[in-house]
């Protein structure tokens, strides 16, 4: 009895240690077999991932370079998490569009939560109610039909923008375009026309910019890594970001709050002027506010910094490319004369000014890595396996660099876009710059309207010309955007001319 004891119990030690000695080899190789299935990508560190490979600046560009190595699909991991980046048009099509069911997630993001974004349109997940109803009032408001509606509207901006940019010293041009952009928002957002320098919605939209700049593109700052930091002191090594939570919070709740709050004082007054605001109003009461409040912030959030980017890169294109605003200016001259200015049922007749558009928006995309969507689920694609929790980034910027379909693609020509034989009749860049599939931008009509109207009445008044410094030499501005989810040109000096 003692003896078979004894025999035993090595015996179950051994059946033991063999069970899960192969339970072990099992997992690794199922670990190596997915890891061999993923799609290529730079050699990364077996604990930390592409932590230390990832670019600390322009990233957009490095990993562009990375794929002519690694190919159109690429795999990035970092801490854990892996990143999926699709350099191609194509493989963003097939997996963003095409697949739409499975790739329109968001992933979630601590620091923006933190920073009091959480119940909005741009960074709530897929498929919950939430998201469908904010998605289909911005659908229903900024539809291609529906913003026709603001066509005058954006007419009228337009024209107070070229009269003050005329009347300015150029240090204000940036300020005054930015007005413009924040002036068309608030009138589609909340029926307020902006009169004033000191307008709150000017200040709001200020702090709401600067607190983008320093955020960093979602998911990235160390906060999402290791969420335990958000209870750290912002001098914690990894917890700076708590510096800006703490003075960028209090305007993004303003954002929230203001406009919903005038609107509904208006309204008791009988004063209220038609707005998404007032429209949703009244559809729906009571538990639906906080539904309207992040639709309306998103508005702001998502359409500010993106136009104003936009508008300033056609400056800057001008200042560089004065043969290309020449040609346009004698297109509008020829179409428009010189008796009034343009207007949107030119729009058609003035084919050079819809290429510059385009050509602006490719040249410099003000959101050149997309924002992140988020796969919930394994999937495979041309024989890669997508991790179910990946972040997938559409590298806009580069599918702009694509040299198969744009020629010559960091030149700023216009050109290429018109029919053969006058140009190349390369594609519109609309298609890529404002994202992909189910979470494409709901405000890409209004954008492109608000660009157009700005773009043409600005060639139509104004010449546009290097700025000169305090020796009379002309100043040549240098091409640089700052980082962060959203891209701002930097350092350019320029001047217009009546
Ligand atoms: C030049 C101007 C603009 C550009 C280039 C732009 C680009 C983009 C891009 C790339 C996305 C991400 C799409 C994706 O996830 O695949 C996006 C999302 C979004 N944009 Fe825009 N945008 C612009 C202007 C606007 C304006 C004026 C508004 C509102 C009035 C707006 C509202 C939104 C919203 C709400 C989302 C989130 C959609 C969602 O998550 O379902 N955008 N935009």
């Amino acid at each position: 009895m003692t003896h078979s004891h004894f025999l035993i119990m090595p015996l179950i030690s051994y059946s033991l240690v063999a069970f899960v000695g192969a339970l072990i080899s099992v997992a690794v190789l199922q670990r190596r077999r997915r890891a061999a299935m993923l799609p290529p990508g730079p050699p990364g560190d077996p604990f930390i991932g592409h932590l230390l490979r990832m670019p600390s600046a322009d990233s957009p560009l490095v990993f562009h370079q990375w794929a002519q190595t690694y190919g159109p699909v690429m795999h990035l991991k970092v801490l854990g998490r892996s990143m999926i980046i699709l350099d191609s048009y194509q493989a963003a099509l097939d997996l963003l569009d095409k697949k739409g069911l499975i790739y329109s997630d968001r992933p979630k993001f601590t620091l923006y939560e933190l920073l009091g974004w959480t119940p909005d349109l741009v960074l709530l997940p897929y498929g919950t109610k939430a998201q469908s109803i904010q998605r289909h009032m911005h659908q229903s408001y900024l539809s291609r039909q529906k913003v026709g509606d603001f066509k005058l509207m954006q007419t009228e901006e337009a024209r107070r923008l070229v009269l003050t940019l005329m009347e300015s010293p150029p240090e204000q041009y940036a300020t005054l375009m930015s007005r413009f952009v924040t002036g068309i928002i608030t009138q589609i957002v909340a029926g307020h026309r902006i009169s004033s320098d000191h307008d709150p919605y000017l200040q709001i939209s200020h702090s709401i910019c600067d607190t983008f700049a320093k955020t960093g593109p979602p998911g990235t700052s160390p906060i999402d890594f290791f969420p335990i930091l958000q209870h750290f002191s912002p001098w914690f090594p990894g917890a700076a970001h708590m510096g800006v939570v703490r003075t960028g919070r209090p305007a993004i709740r303003e954002l929230h709050e203001y406009p919903l709050r005038m609107v509904k004082e208006q309204r008791k007054v009988g004063e209220a002027q038609p707005s998404f605001i007032l429209e949703q109003l009244e559809k729906m009461e009571g538990e639906d506010e906080e539904q309207i409040k992040g639709a309306a912030a998103n508005m702001f959030a998502a359409g500010e910094l993106t136009t104003w980017t936009s508008l300033t890169v056609f400056v800057l294109a001008m200042v560089l490319h004065p043969e290309v605003q020449a040609k346009a200016q004698r297109e509008i001259d020829l179409v428009v004369g010189d008796m009034r200015l343009p207007e949107f049922r030119d729009r058609e007749d003035l084919p050079l000014v819809e290429c510059i558009l385009q050509e602006t928006l490719r040249w410099m995309p003000p959101i050149p890595l997309g924002m992140p969507h988020y796969i919930g689920q394994d999937d495979m694609y041309c024989g890669m396996l997508i991790p179910k929790g990946s972040l997938i980034f559409a590298n806009i910027r580069a599918m702009g660099l694509d040299e198969s379909v744009y020629s010559d693609p960091t030149s700023f020509r216009p050109e290429r876009y018109l029919p053969q034989p006058a140009g190349a009749g390369e594609p519109h860049f609309s298609n890529i710059a404002f994202g992909f599939g189910r979470r494409i931008c709901t405000g890409q009509y209004v954008a492109e309207q608000s660009l157009w109207i700005a773009i043409a009445s600005i060639l139509a008044t104004c010449t546009i010309a290097n700025a000169v410094d305090e020796n009379g030499s002309i100043i040549v501005p240098g091409i640089a955007m700052s980082d962060g989810l959203l891209r701002r040109v930097l350092h350019s000096s320029d001047r217009l001319s009546v």
